[in-house]
């Protein structure tokens, strides 16, 4: 469920009415909505009243300051992926004891910055990166409560590029190495084995691959308190769905995936994290755009647009589907028209939509592509020297340019002219 709805004839987001908005921000323009946020934090949360969770919302589905900060102000910790975005974490007040650390490569700086920080884990892909955390540890004086995040080798039945728990994917270490990997951790120096983590993939719509990892995973913490480990903590990461298609492809509710987890690893007495990302940014946000052209090929109809790949890239990168509606809701119900809706970047493959029966945009309205608050803005680009995509969050009826649209004199300060390009002034020389 989402707080994009019609009134008075145009879309609004909350209270705001995007006509108004379009006219005072510019289009392009993502648009989040914090009634959607908190909602989907809350749904997810509640799934799992009553137990000792520690629920890190994914910080790259949307990175945004004020998106960072909403979740916060409901309790949610944040799983990062870099020092970057361990530091907007921080500089949205979230506290360090509530943040997990990700990723196959993080560097020595980064693993230092976040030891100093006080986070409360790091998620260890592979034996390399446990000698070098453990070798920061040490270098600091303290110790690092480490997961090796397990690869269960499952098939999350997703889009192969966002499935991440197959044995050929680059993440986690192999199940059959988990037992050496915690008897080495446990012996080096500055690191504390205290939990298991694991996270198969992305847009999960099927609760079976969810269901035999997260069983694979509870029977690892069995063997290894077997074998004198202290595990305190399962973390479960991300990868719930959300619905693309309007209403046809509902995927499974927060409940049933904490019934799942319930069954599984529910008797497992330590303490349960998550990592969602799309679930709780996915439907929070839209990517507003206004028609510049209408194109009749030999075979299609273009209807080009001011946003393009470099602001919303998942249709290019992943064929993704994302449902498009006119803002002008007398539009949207005239009679629909198969068309592409395309951007203005000099690539084949810079579309928002394919062959796809839309309403018959003209030139000068405005659209709004849905489910764009996960994995856009965080992936666009000024490719084609094209200006970053501003954000902007809504509360009620009230907005907030979250990230401005920076200006061509931004875009042109941040280079500098080799200095060998730069003719020398005569030197006087005869
Ligand atoms: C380690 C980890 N945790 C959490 C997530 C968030 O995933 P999702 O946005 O599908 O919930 C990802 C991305 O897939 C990830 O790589
Ligand atoms: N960028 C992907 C999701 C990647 C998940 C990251 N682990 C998408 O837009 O669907």
């Amino acid at each position: 469920m989402h707080h994009f709805t019609y009134r008075d004839g145009a879309l609004h987001a909350e209270g705001v009415n995007l006509v108004d908005l379009a006219a005072h921000v510019g289009t392009p323009f993502y648009c989040y909505s914090t009634a959607t946020l908190e909602r989907h934090y809350r749904v997810f949360a509640d799934a799992f009243g009553g137990r000792d969770t520690l629920i890190c919302y994914s910080i790259k589905a949307n990175s945004n300051l004020s998106v960072i900060k909403t979740l916060a102000q409901q309790g949610a910790g944040m799983d990062v992926v870099s020092e970057g975005e361990l530091r907007r974490a921080l500089a949205a007040g979230v506290p360090p004891s509530r943040i997990v650390f990700s990723g196959v490569g993080k560097t020595r700086d980064e693993m230092a910055h976040a030891l100093q920080a006080g986070i409360y884990g790091f998620n260890v892909e592979s034996e390399a990166e446990a000698r070098a955390l453990s070798a920061v540890a040490q270098e600091q004086g303290r110790t690092a409560r480490i997961a090796f995040r397990i690869n269960p080798d499952v098939d999350a039945r997703t889009h192969a590029k966002i499935s991440t728990g197959k044995a050929e994917d680059k993440f986690g270490v192999p199940w059959n190495d988990a037992a050496a990997l915690y008897a080495l951790a446990a012996d080096l120096p500055g690191l504390e084995p205290c939990g298991v983590h694991m996270h198969i993939g992305s847009q999960i719509t099927d609760l079976e691959p969810f269901e035999r990892a997260f069983k694979l995973l509870s029977d690892l913490v069995g063997d290894l308190r077997t074998a004198g480990h202290t595990i305190d903590f399962v973390n479960l990461g991300g990868g719930l769905g959300v619905p693309y298609r309007g209403t046809d492809d509902i995927p499974p509710h927060p409940d049933d995936y904490a019934r799942v987890v319930e069954r599984a690893a529910g008797a497992l007495d330590c303490r349960l994290l998550f990592e969602p990302g799309r679930m709780i940014a996915g439907n929070a946000g839209i990517l507003v755009f206004r028609v510049l052209y209408l194109k009749h090929g030999d075979q299609k109809r273009f209807t080009i647009v001011d946003a393009g790949m470099n602001d919303l890239i998942r249709p290019t990168l992943y064929d993704a589907h994302h449902d498009i509606w006119a803002v002008d809701e007398a539009r949207g119900q005239e009679p629909a028209l198969v068309q592409d809706i395309v951007g203005p970047v000099c690539e084949t493959g810079d579309f928002l939509a394919r062959d796809r029966a839309l309403p018959p945009f003209r030139e000068g309205d405005l659209g709004a592509v849905m489910t764009a608050g996960a994995y856009g803005a965080v992936q666009a680009s000024s490719y084609n020297s094209r200006l970053l995509v501003p954000e902007v969050i809504v509360r009620g009826d009230e907005y907030a340019i979250a990230r401005a649209r920076p200006s061509y004199e931004d875009m042109l300060a941040a280079e500098h002219i080799a200095p060998w390009l730069t003719p020398r002034k005569a030197m006087g020389r005869a």
